[in-house]
């Protein structure tokens, strides 16, 4: 399950531009998706020229690419901190975020909350005024039916999310199963997000409130940077 279709151009604009805020020295929080992808690919040019940074990867797929890239990579557990941590989204409103169309939203927001600094890449495409997009909602297996029961009890439209090119549901990369509730407009992302992360079952959902610092903007036009 993808957002927007934002130009492959405006993403690799936002990804490369946030990039360029990595300073030597530091550990980056390594990002999941296409547009993440593009700074991480810069990061890994940088680091050709001589850039010496540790990468902390969100999923299996930020890993393998940052790997592809002669990125060197550590683990949360083994550093004190995260510098900087650049990552994509499905949505943004006002600041806020709707992330984890590609499942990824557990460790991502563990570990873009843990980095000093979040960037957020977007391309203008997953700009709106108010957050709508079916929120992504990782569970443990077994719980997706009581969990379900719990998102329709606040107003939810529950869909598990199934796998393509796999029989059954989606696995994440840490085992979890993901359903995607759709609230409609969502006017009270932190009301809504409290309320998510306390029915029991649920390991993460996809709000991020109040999370970001920046978010990089690409578009036809060039980048924008709202603080
Ligand atoms: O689980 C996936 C992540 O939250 C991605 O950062 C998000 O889906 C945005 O991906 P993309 O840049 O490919 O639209």
């Amino acid at each position: 399950m993808k957002a927007g279709d934002g130009s492959a151009e405006a993403k690799r604009r936002a990804g490369h531009a946030a990039a360029e805020a990595v300073e030597d020295g530091t550990i980056v929080g390594l990002g999941t998706g296409s547009t993440a992808a593009y700074a991480i690919e810069a990061i890994g040019r940088a680091v050709e020229n001589g850039l010496d940074v540790h990468g902390v990867a969100t999923s299996a797929e930020s890993a393998q690419l940052a790997r592809e890239c002669g990125i060197a990579l550590t683990t949360l557990a083994a550093v004190d901190g995260v510098d900087l941590a650049i990552d994509g989204a499905d949505q943004v409103a006002d600041g806020d975020l709707i992330k984890g169309g590609g499942a990824a939203h557990t460790r991502e927001k563990l570990i873009d909350a843990a980095a000093d600094r979040f960037l957020v890449v977007v391309d203008d495409s997953k700009l709106t005024e108010t957050l709508s997009w079916p929120i992504p909602v990782a569970v443990l297996q077994g719980a997706e039916s009581v969990v379900a029961d719990r998102l329709r009890d606040l107003g939810g439209e529950p869909t598990l999310r199934e796998a393509e090119r796999k029989d059954g549901p989606v696995v994440t990369d840490d085992g979890h199963l993901v359903i995607d509730c759709d609230f409609g407009e969502v006017d009270d992302p932190e009301e809504l997000a409290t309320a998510l992360s306390a029915i029991p079952g649920v390991v993460e959902h996809g709000l991020f409130v109040d999370l970001a610092d920046e978010i990089y903007v690409g578009s036809a036009d060039g980048v924008d940077v709202l603080r």
